[in-house]
C-alpha cells in the first residue's frame, strides 16, 4: 500500500499521476485519458497498473461550495454535499464526482481524498467576495469563490522555493492561462482578489468559455431567443471565449497559427491578449502594486508571442520584458531594469493533490467497517 493516484478531471480530458508515497513523493507514473467516461477511464488505469498497491486516491474537485476549503476524505456523507453543487460547474464537477464514484466501485476500502480548488481563496477579503446582489443571496453562499486554487498553491510555493520568501510575500499576481484561465492576486501569502467568481465561467475569456459579460447580455438572449437554462449553460460554458469569436477552435495554438490568414483567430487572440492586460491593472490595483508577475498554465508556460503580448502595454507600471528571456522560455523573463520580476513557473495540480492526499492517509488506515466511500465488496486494489 504504497502509492498515491492522483486524477485530475477536467472538462475534455482526464489527467493522472501516480506516486510513490515516502518522505518525498517519488512520481511514478503521468498522463492523460481524452474525453472518455469515468469507467472507461478507470478501465485504461487498471490495464495501465495505476491501480495496484494503493494507499489512496487523490482528486481535483474543482467546487467545495462555502464549506469545504480544505482537503478532505472522501465519505458518504462528502459525496451527498457535492452532488448538491453540481450545478455549479457543469463542465468539472460531474466528471469528478463520476470518478470517484468510479474508483470506489473498482478499489473499495482505497480511501480516497478530495482536494478542493476554492480552498486557496478561503480568505478573500469580503470587499472582493461580495457580489453586489440581495443580501438573502449572499447569506445563501452566491459570492465569488475563485479557482485553480491547487495550481496557485503548488505556484507559491514554487516561488518562496526559487526566489525566496521575500518575493512570495510581497505583491504577486498569478496568471494561470490554459483552457480555463484566471488571475489570482497575492499579497503575504493570500489571496486578496481572483478573477473568476461563483462558477468557473466568469473573469477572463477562455477556451470555450465568455468570462465576464454584462449580465443583461444573457436576459436578452433569455427574451429574444427564448433561451433556457440549459441553453445558457452551453452558451457561455462550451461555445464562447476563444471557440466562439473564431469560429473554429478553443485551442490557442491553433489560432497563432492561423491568425495571418484568418482575421476571425486573430481578433480572439487580441481579445484574449486584451482581457488579460485588462484583469492584470486590476488585480494590480488591487494589490496596491506589484512586485512579481507568475505566467503559468499551457498558454502561460509555452506561448512566448502571447506573454509579449500581454506585456507590451504594460510598461507604465513597470513590466517589461526581455525579448530573448521571453523568447526562450526562460525562468525570469523581465528585463533586468524592469521594476517587476516577470517569471515563467510551470504548475503542477497533481503534485499539490499528492501532498495534501499524503497528509492525510496516514491517520485513516482503509478498515473494515470506517465510512470511507464504498463498502462495495470486491477485489481489494
Ligand atoms: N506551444 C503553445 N503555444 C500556444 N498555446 C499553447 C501551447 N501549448 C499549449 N497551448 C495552449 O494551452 C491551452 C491548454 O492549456 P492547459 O493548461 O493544458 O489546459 P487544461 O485546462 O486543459 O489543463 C490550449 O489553448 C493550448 O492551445
Ligand atoms: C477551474 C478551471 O477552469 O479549470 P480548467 O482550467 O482545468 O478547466
Ligand atoms: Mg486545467
Amino acid at each position: 500500500m504504497s502509492n498515491i493516484l492522483v486524477l485530475n478531471a477536467g472538462s475534455s480530458n482526464v489527467k493522472f499521476a501516480a506516486f510513490r508515497a515516502g518522505a518525498a513523493l517519488h512520481e511514478t507514473a503521468r498522463g492523460k485519458v481524452e474525453g472518455t467516461g469515468a469507467a472507461a477511464v478507470v478501465e485504461q488505469l487498471e490495464r495501465s497498473g495505476a491501480l495496484r498497491d494503493l494507499a489512496g486516491v487523490g482528486h481535483r474537485l474543482v467546487h467545495g461550495g462555502p464549506r469545504h476549503t480544505a482537503p478532505a476524505l472522501v465519505t458518504p456523507e462528502l459525496m451527498v454535499e457535492l452532488e448538491e453543487l453540481k450545478a455549479l460547474d457543469p463542465t468539472h464537477l460531474p466528471a469528478e464526482l463520476e470518478l470517484i464514484e468510479a474508483v470506489a466501485a473498482r478499489c473499495p476500502g482505497v480511501p480516497q481524498v478530495a482536494c478542493f480548488d476554492t480552498g486557496f481563496h478561503r480568505d478573500l477579503p469580503a470587499i472582493a467576495r461580495t457580489l453586489p446582489i440581495p443580501r438573502r443571496y449572499l447569506e445563501q453562499g452566491v459570492r465569488r469563490y475563485g479557482f485553480h486554487g491547487l495550481s496557485y498553491e503548488y505556484l507559491l510555493a514554487e516561488l518562496e522555493r526559487i526566489a525566496g520568501a521575500e518575493a512570495a510575500h510581497g505583491r504577486v499576481i498569478f496568471a494561470h492561462l490554459g483552457s480555463g484561465s484566471s488571475l489570482a492576486a497575492v499579497r503575504n501569502g493570500t489571496c486578496v482578489d481572483t478573477t473568476m467568481g461563483f462558477t468557473p465561467t466568469g473573469g477572463l475569456v477562455m477556451g470555450t468559455r465568455s468570462g465576464d459579460l454584462d449580465p443583461g447580455v444573457l436576459v436578452h438572449l433569455m427574451r429574444s431567443e427564448g433561451l433556457g437554462a440549459e441553453q445558457i449553460d452551453a452558451l457561455i460554458n462550451r461555445e464562447s471565449g476563444l471557440r466562439g469569436l473564431s469560429g473554429t477552435s478553443s485551442d490557442l495554438r491553433f489560432l497563432l497559427a492561423n491568425e495571418d490568414k484568418d482575421p476571425r483567430a486573430a481578433e480572439a487572440v487580441a481579445v484574449y491578449c486584451y482581457q488579460v492586460r485588462k484583469w492584470i491593472g486590476a488585480m494590480a490595483a488591487a494589490l496596491g502594486g506589484l512586485d512579481t508577475l507568475v505566467f503559468s498554465g499551457g498558454i502561460g508556460e509555452n506561448a512566448p508571442e502571447i506573454r509579449a503580448r500581454i506585456c507590451a502595454g504594460l510598461s507604465f507600471f513597470g513590466v517589461q520584458l526581455a525579448t530573448q528571456a521571453n523568447a526562450a522560455g526562460a525562468p525570469v523573463v523581465s528585463a533586468r531594469i524592469a521594476p517587476v520580476v516577470v517569471r515563467v513557473i510551470p504548475t503542477d495540480e497533481e503534485l499539490t493533490i499528492a501532498r495534501a492526499a499524503q497528509r492525510l492517509l496516514p491517520a485513516t488506515p482503509p478498515a473494515e467497517g470506517t465510512r470511507e466511500w464504498s463498502t462495495r465488496s470486491r477485489t481489494p486494489c
